[in-house]
């Protein structure tokens, strides 16, 4: 397969956003694609909205697992792309189309360049929310096709074509989502003394959620609260009985994420008690730290300087969250950054990847992974 049917893979799979665990037909398009390969040393079998491909090695020992995510954003696009989201409000705003592409790729290659290995890929759904990296490695699927060892890359808008970034050990942060709904009486905006008002209530709440990382977070440790959305009221000249906050906790420690959650809980309790209101706070989905295998990484990172022409830079740890934290916390592995240029970063409507990041990750883990089905 030549680079340009991988990036007309890629444009289709940018016109097809959709979010987690409603990956109809971005699944229908994978498998439609590997009905068409040849079959004999290919399996495939489906897990919910995500996929499993097996390509058996001509003589296995081990199977190498590939990861790449699938879901969309809710994100209205805003490229000047003419192949942009044909799902109106939703955008592969994450670099997911690409993920799969890659993935794609590698597969291509190990079915015209058969190894000893087998190659275990897996189309993940929901890593954006509610998360489907856990479930997928519990299933029984994985169960019969274990990988020995599993990896997966996330574009990186920030880092030049050609360049990849990792670190041994500590990569990305704990994550938690964050729901907080306010509900207090509502009324006639000229008459405040008779309501408790919950958009002054969630207004103060945003503010004084942010002293926690500044108060009670170890300066050097790391944590980030954000608070990505909020609703509430009904109209300009109603009192607003009720608000929501939607928002993420990250932090680089396990212990930090307890400490952060304990604060919240009394700010929240705070709230209630100074607006007279209820409160309600549900954690949403919280996706493990991504830890990369030490050895294995440093193994990755050494064979590709050594072996091709790609820059290979350690970076630091970043705030980002992944659900492959899941999946590399019971099989040994790592995660690593493709350098993809784009002035825009992840999670914005103008991101726009550079497609020759493709080429690069498709020859970077065919050359690793055939290098990986050397050793016993
Ligand atoms: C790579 C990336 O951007 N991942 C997402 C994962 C989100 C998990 C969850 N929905 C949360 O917000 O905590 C990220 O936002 O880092």
């Amino acid at each position: 397969m030549g680079k340009e049917h991988l990036i007309q893979i890629r444009r289709d799979l940018h016109r097809i956003p959709e979010i987690g665990f409603q990956e109809f037909k971005t699944q229908q398009y994978l498998l439609d694609l590997l009905n068409k390969l040849p079959q004999d040393r290919l399996e495939v079998r489906t897990w919910k909205t995500g996929i499993f491909a097996l390509v058996k090695g001509t003589n296995p020992k081990k199977t190498i697992g590939y990861r790449a995510d699938i879901d969309g954003l809710p994100i209205t696009e805003e490229t000047d792309y003419d192949f942009q989201s044909e799902h109106p409000g939703f955008m592969h705003a994450c670099g997911h189309d690409l993920h799969m592409t890659i993935a794609i790729g590698i597969l291509m290659h190990f079915i015209e360049n058969p190894i000893s290995d087998s190659v275990l890929f897996l189309f993940q759904p929901a890593e954006e929310g509610p998360g489907g990296a856990e479930p997928m490695l519990n299933s029984e699927i994985a169960q019969e096709w274990r990988p020995d060892i599993i990896t997966a890359l996330h574009i990186s808008p920030e880092l030049p074509v050609g360049t990849i970034a990792t670190k041994p050990g500590l990569l990305f942060a704990n994550t938690s989502e964050l729901f907080i709904d306010l509900k207090g009486k509502g009324g006639h905006a000229a008459y405040p003394h008779t309501t408790n008002d919950m958009v002054v209530a969630a207004c103060s709440l945003v503010t004084q959620l942010q002293s926690i990382v500044a108060r009670n977070v170890d300066p050097l440790d790391s944590a980030v609260i954000t608070i990505g959305k909020i609703t509430g009221g009904t109209v300009q000249n109603i009192i607003a009985e009720n608000a929501r906050l939607e928002g993420t906790i990250r932090t680089l420690s396990v212990e930090s994420m307890d400490r952060v959650k304990e604060r919240i809980e009394a700010i929240v309790k705070g709230t209630e008690i100074g607006y007279s209101c209820q409160a309600k706070i549900d954690y949403g989905s919280m996706y493990h730290q991504v830890f990369n295998d030490e050895a294995l990484t440093t193994e990755f990172m050494d064979y590709i300087s050594k072996n091709t022409s790609y820059h290979v830079n350690e970076c630091s740890e970043a705030m980002t969250g992944e659900d492959f934290g899941y999946m590399v916390d019971q099989v040994s592995g790592f995660m690593f950054w493709l350098g993809v240029n784009s002035s825009y970063g992840l999670h914005h409507a103008k991101l726009q990847p550079d497609e020759a990041a493709i080429d690069v990750a498709v020859n970077v883990m065919s050359k690793y992974i055939s290098f990986k089905a050397t050793q016993s």
